[in-house]
């Protein structure tokens, strides 16, 4: 609701509608009734808008476009309208985030005052839709074309100070919000008010701006990948030149456009599933859950090893304000980990956060840490000499954390004397960047130790999804179908910038190819080898090149290997990289020994569409993840969802691969299309379909009823 009141001839408008204010039918009809009745009474001269608790308005309820009351009578347009042409001057005040509604409510008033602290913006690109109620009219008014496109494409949120130099707000106000507010609107009452209304105002060099626009167009295209919001949203600033009414018509017809695609579903999807993995449980034990299970205190962290993932989670770590005890056995590595890490860290706060920062070379010195991250080398072997150590010098309570990005939790866990308080938390490089964290529980892991694992995820500003043990857990065992099938591809024809063409189409930022040439083609390989599926010399002694324990296997990535072609970092691998370059060039040498390959082994080249190639690396990376749900390893699909979406770059506008699954190819299509790769490629056993697809084809039923996003 909005309450009402008044303070001498200033009517107060207060939105109070938790978490976030957002404009509900019912705050919505309020806020009508509250203008009409300040414009009713004559001893009214102003009007203040403002929220109660937190924020100002944040925006449109995003949870109402799902159910169509978004649509319903007061829509929010018929709200701001009755602020833009009230008679009396309407002063927005806002503190906290004031953002897609809550802003264009602002924009729509006739005075706008911030606190220094608030932020502002219109995010609803995110959403898959546009600022619908006028943003995208009133903003380019008031900012011009260009930074309009900027601020509206990126949705990013800018400070008071920025917005008061872009001339969005009129005045900073120090001091008690309501106060300084009720004071302006004082000073500006009796004041005429047509020429404040920015409605009627005209955009700042409106003749320059399909110059803009063209120039913005490129740049917007290949940002998006597939999404349609942003270059909508680019259409609809656009009619800004026009007069307000026929803008608005303009806008309301894309914004409908946008609303009935469906896109902007999947990204509301992935909006609240990004929320909803807060409230976790364990994948297959649903009693052990966030509201049962109580996280431990941490305040100092033990960080061991500081190559790549050490230091980015030792960064991440000093950036929450947590204390942190870096372990390195290597001098030189250490001292260089530091040097970066204080690089890295802005240098407004960098002493402050160094010197929370202790550096050791001795295990004795983890003694008093609440919790341990171990982020050595992916060695099993290596792994249990730490976990050892860490178990004989460390406090019975702290917590011993594994950053593997695949290895037996459980394993790891049994060369302590404490399996309780052993988890996994996986972090995905850049750490300090990348915003997931998947935590792995053991089979022993306690309750309290999966909730201070998830809890430190939210502390140091983390998406945590909690999920079960199994090599590779849930995002790299998905991955591991996805990136056979792409090489798989290549023996048949593709060559490695027409696979990463296809997937890069499709919303990835990166191939698979690009991909691994960025993190290094020998990390898989070392994998492999510890595996005993190839050696460092080719294939095990009597095993067959295409085969390995029965399974189908592309021995190609290992031979790319063997010629020392790691990727980026040796300057060659599945492409050729200039010297300080990393743009990816097609190599001959590659081709030529794919070329090779495919005649050694009799495959026959031809010519394979986009379309397959999306649906070969993509489906039975989809197709796991039905095995990963029946398993139990993932307690909801949108637990998958979030990790695809946070860790792996999966294009939001298409929701997750589940949801893409479901709601977008459709679990038929899905299974139908699985069946007809996996007839015509026997041996491929990621291609066969899962047997809970097949299940929930023949029986119906949704993802989302398997698990308990009930709120979805
Ligand atoms: C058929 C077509 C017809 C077309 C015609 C249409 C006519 C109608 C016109 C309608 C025009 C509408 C135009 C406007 C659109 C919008 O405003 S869209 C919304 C824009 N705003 C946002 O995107 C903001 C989203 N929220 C946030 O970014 C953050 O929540 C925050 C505000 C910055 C706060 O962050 P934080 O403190 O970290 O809290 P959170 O955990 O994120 O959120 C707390 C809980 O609040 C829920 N929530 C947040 N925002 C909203 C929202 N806008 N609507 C509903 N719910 C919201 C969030 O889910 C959290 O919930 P819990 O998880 O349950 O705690």
């Amino acid at each position: 609701m909005a309450e009402y009141s008044t303070l001498g001839s200033v009517a107060v408008l207060q939105v109070n509608n938790p978490p976030v204010n957002s404009f509900s039918h019912h705050v919505r009809q309020a806020l009508v009734d509250g203008l009409e009745r300040a414009q009713r009474d004559p001893a009214v001269r102003s009007i203040v808008i403002m929220g109660k608790g937190r924020t100002f308005p944040a925006g449109a309820d995003i949870r109402e476009f799902g159910s169509g009351a978004a649509v319903k009578m007061p829509n929010l347009l018929m709200v701001l309208q009755a602020v833009d042409t009230c008679q009396k001057p309407v002063v927005s005040a806002i503190h906290g985030t004031a953002l897609g509604g809550g802003f264009e409510l602002a924009l729509a008033s006739h005075y706008r005052l911030a606190v220094p602290s608030a932020r502002m913006g219109l995010p609803e690109v995110h959403l898959g839709i546009l600022p619908g109620a006028g943003g995208t009219q009133r903003l380019p008014r008031v900012v011009g074309v260009k930074t309009a496109i900027q601020m509206i494409t990126s949705g990013q949120h800018i400070k008071a100070q920025q917005a008061l130099s872009l001339g969005i707000v009129d005045k900073i106000v120090q001091g008690d919000l309501l106060k300084e507010a009720v004071s302006f609107a004082r000073s500006v009452e009796g004041r005429p008010v047509e020429d404040r209304r920015i409605s009627q105002k005209t955009v700042p060099e409106a003749d320059k701006v399909d110059e803009v626009v063209e120039a913005a167009r490129k740049t917007i295209l290949r940002k998006a990948r597939g999404a349609i919001a942003p270059m909508t949203c680019v259409q609809a600033i656009q009619a800004s030149v026009l007069p307000f009414e026929a803008g608005m018509a303009r806008e309301a017809e894309l914004m409908a456009f946008l609303m009935t695609s469906w896109q902007a579903p999947a990204q509301q999807y992935a909006f609240f599933s990004e929320r909803e993995v807060r409230r976790w449980s364990h994948p297959r034990d649903k009693r052990i859950n966030f509201k049962t299970a109580k996280p431990r205190v941490v305040k100092s962290v033990g960080v061991v090893g500081a190559g790549t993932m050490g230091m980015g989670i030792t960064i991440n770590l000093l950036q929450a304000g947590l204390k942190v005890v870096m372990l390195e056995v290597n001098k030189k590595q250490l001292d260089k980990a530091v040097n970066t890490i204080k690089k890295t860290l802005s240098q407004k706060s960098a002493s402050q956060k160094m010197s929370q920062l202790t550096t050791a070379m001795d295990y004795s010195q983890l003694r008093d840490v609440d919790i341990v991250i171990e982020a050595v080398f992916e060695n099993m072997r290596l792994k249990k000499e730490v976990f050892r150590k860490l178990d004989a010098v460390t406090k019975p309570q702290t917590i011993l954390a594994s950053n593997t990005s695949g290895l037996n939790i459980d394993e790891i866990a049994a060369v302590t004397k404490r399996p309780d308080k052993v988890v996994g938390t996986h972090f995905f490089a850049p750490a300090n960047v990348m915003r997931l964290l998947e935590n792995i529980y053991g089979r022993q892991t306690s309750p309290e130790t999966v909730a201070t694992a998830m809890q430190l995820g939210v502390t140091i500003g983390k998406v945590g999804v909690l999920v079960g043990n199994c090599p590779g857990f849930v995002g790299n065992r998905m991955l591991g179908s996805y990136t056979a099938e792409a090489v798989f591809l290549l023996e048949e024809g593709a060559e490695p910038q027409d696979v990463d063409r296809a997937i890069e189409e499709f919303g990835f930022p990166m191939g698979p190819f690009r991909m691994g040439d960025l993190s290094g083609t020998d990390i898989g390989w070392k994998g492999r080898i510890a595996k005993g599926l190839t050696t460092e010399h080719g294939p095990p002694p009597a095993t067959p090149a295409l085969y390995r324990r029965g399974n189908r296997y592309c021995p190609l990535p290992d031979m790319l290997c063997m010629k020392g072609r790691l990727g980026q970092k040796t300057g060659a691998g599945w492409y050729r990289y200039e010297p300080g370059s990393r743009t990816a060039l097609p190599d001959p040498v590659v081709l030529q020994m794919i070329q090779d390959y495919r005649q050694e082994h009799g495959f026959k080249k031809r010519t394979i569409s986009s379309q397959e190639i999306v649906e070969r690396c993509l489906y039975p990376l989809i197709n796991e993840g039905f095995h990963i749900l029946d398993e139990g390893i993932a307690a909801r699909s949108l637990d998958i969802d979030v990790i695809y979406l946070f860790g792996y770059g999966w294009p939001r506008h298409t929701g997750g691969p589940m949801y893409y699954a479901e709601r977008v190819i459709g679990l038929e299509k899905l299974l139908c299309s699985l069946e007809t790769y996996s007839a015509r490629y026997p041996d491929h056993a990621h291609l066969q379909p899962s047997p809970l697809l097949r299940n929930m084809v023949a029986k119906g039923g949704s993802l989302a009823a398997l698990g308990t996003d009930s709120k979805l």
